[in-house]
Formats: structure tokens, sequence, C-alpha cells
């Protein structure tokens, strides 16, 4: 089988929103290739946390079952995080069904996803080496399905400002151009992650980033690189500047932002576009802009939505490998 759903920018591009359908009620939810519970608000919540949101009621699917003494809790690298029970029930996205996927049902979120309230959960789609059920580790959506998938991935077509898509067990030529650059992952840690050694800024020179790694996580916003690149690349952009008060880098809105290219696996070069590094202003005079590439310590990046805006995405749980090739 297959299955497509849209992904739906929220206001800024802050996050990517698709529905999904559980046991007869559909959340629309963050898909997250960086992490890996599906974890869903529930009428298990304080009502307080309920307020504004679809919360899924288990006593309403016929097909819910409890894992009795399941858990889970799961902290974010941005310091939110949710915890509560598990059970399984019959999960659709788009036509893509599992019968028996586990839903995580929050019994407590973070403020910033009660305040978030386009978002009802997460769907994780990083290895389910990751995911934090306990006693029992449960499988991702995507592990599960593989096995009836027409072919054993998921593509994200994320936009700028506009609807893109998710589909499983089909990769669309139609929503990219020329041909898909292919790398093996390395899933030791549980992310979709390649080696990225090599970078360059518009038409400059390569720059080595040695020892580097990276992510491709649709589930964080911003691309987050080391200093190597972010000083790369905004010094080839005037008036950049590090914003303490803004926190992070910040630039004149008017400024004519350079690509950034980086390479993947050492297999192929990524480009990401100018245009989707003006990430929003910082004000309502719209005269400084906040950068979508921006600082991370440490030799593990986060390529998150702005390089997706950038980049068509195969993911392929088959053989452990990513594909990228710039939107059509
Ligand atoms: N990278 C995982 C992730 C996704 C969303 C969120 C989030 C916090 C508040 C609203 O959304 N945090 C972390």
């Amino acid at each position: 089988g297959k299955g497509t759903v849209a992904a739906t920018p929220e206001q800024g591009d802050v996050e990517y929103l698709a529905p999904i359908n559980i046991g007869g009620q559909t959340m629309n939810m963050d898909f997250d290739s960086g992490s890996s519970d599906l974890w869903i608000f529930s009428t298990k919540l304080p009502a307080a946390s309920q307020t504004g949101h679809q919360n899924f009621d288990s006593t309403k699917s016929t097909s819910f079952k409890a894992i009795t003494g399941a858990s889970f809790s799961i902290s974010y690298g941005d310091g939110s995080g949710a915890a509560g029970m598990v059970g399984t029930d019959t999960v659709n996205i788009g036509g893509a069904t599992v019968t028996s996927q586990a839903i995580e049902l929050a019994t407590t979120v973070s403020a910033s996803f009660v305040s978030d309230t386009n978002s009802n959960g997460l769907v994780g789609l990083a290895y389910s080496k990751l995911n934090t059920v306990k006693p029992t580790q449960q499988k991702t959506f995507f592990d599960n399905a593989m096995p009836s998938l027409a072919q054993p991935v998921f593509t994200a077509d994320l936009r700028k400002a506009a609807v893109g898509s998710y589909e499983f067990g089909n990769i669309d030529s139609t929503k990219f151009n020329g041909s898909l650059q292919w790398t093996a992952v390395n899933t030791t840690q549980g992310f979709w992650q390649f080696s990225s050694t090599k970078f360059s800024v518009g038409t400059g020179a390569a720059m080595a980033n040695p020892g580097n790694q990276a992510i491709a996580d649709t589930g964080t916003t911003l691309m987050l690189a080391n200093a190597a690149v972010i000083n790369g690349y905004y010094s080839q952009v005037q008036g950049a500047v590090n914003n303490a008060t803004v926190g992070g880098v910040t630039f004149p809105c008017a400024a004519k932002l350079p690509d950034l290219n980086v390479d993947v696996g050492g297999n192929f070069n990524a480009v990401v576009r100018g245009d989707d590094i003006n990430f929003a202003p910082v004000d309502a005079t719209g005269q400084t802009c906040f950068g979508g590439l921006q600082a991370i310590s440490g030799n593990l990046q986060i390529f998150g939505d702005i390089m997706f805006k950038s980049n068509f995405v195969v993911f392929n749980g088959g053989n452990n490998s990513l594909a990228m090739a710039p939107h059509g």
C-alpha cells in the first residue's frame, strides 16, 4: 500500500502538520524524523492542557487496546517534552494503515506543546531504537508499515509558506527536479544520520568541516550547524551579527543571502537556497531578519525544515539510505 497526506506549515513555517487517523479519530500531528515516539494529546490530560487541542479519547475507539504497565517519557532538544501511558490502535496515514500501532497517550505535556494548539502530538519517524516506551520498547509507524508498503520509503516535500506533503510507500517523481542523489545513513544513534565534512557558500571555495555529522530532522524548524559553517556563511552576509538579545544571528531583511552547499555523506552536495535561509523578521518593523541557519555546538548538526524547504527528501528504511533532489 501507500499513503499521502498534506503537510501544512504553521504560521512562519515553525512546524509542518499533517492529519492521521487513530481508531476513527483524526489528529493533526507534527511528523518528526528526529524522534521515534508517536504520542498524542488525549482526554487523559488535565483539562487545562487539553484546551484548544484535538484530544484522543480511547474510550471512543472500539479498536484501542491498553498495554498494561507501559509508559513513555520523552524530552526534546528544545527542552519540551511529554509523558504518559501506551496502547495500540489502528493508525491510518493517508491510506497507509497499521492495525496495531503503539500510540502514546500523554498524561502530561510541557507548556510549549499546550500553547501550540495546531499540533496534537508527534509522529516519530526516526529508528525504533530511540522509542522511549518502557518496559517494552515499541516500533514506529514507518517500521510497522514498511512490510506492507509498495516501497520501504517515506518522503518529505516541505515548502516555504506553502502546503507540501508526506508520502509513504511511493516516490513521486513529479515533486523534484533532476535525479535523486543517494547516500547510506549511519543508524548507530537511531537518527537518519550522515557525515557532512565539507561546505561552501555561494560560488565560494569548499571549506573543510572535519569529523562533522548531520541528521535529517523534519521536527526541527531551523538548520543548526557548527561554528565553522555559521562563520563561513554569515561572513558573506553584509550586516549579519550575532544578536544575543534575539538569540541568534540576524541580518538586514534586504540582505542578499547566498546559497549554502553542504556535503551529504561524502556522496553529493545539497543546496540550501539563500532565500530559504531568510527565516523571519524579528519584529514588526521588518528591518531585521532572523537567520534560518543557526549555531549548534558539537559535531552532530541538525538539518531541519530550512533544509527541507530547498530539498525533496526520501528516507529508505529498506536499505538505510537517504536521497535528496531540488524541489520541482
Ligand atoms: N524536534 C521535536 C520537537 C517537535 C516539536 C516541539 C514543540 C515544542 C512546542 C511545540 O512543538 N518540540 C520538539
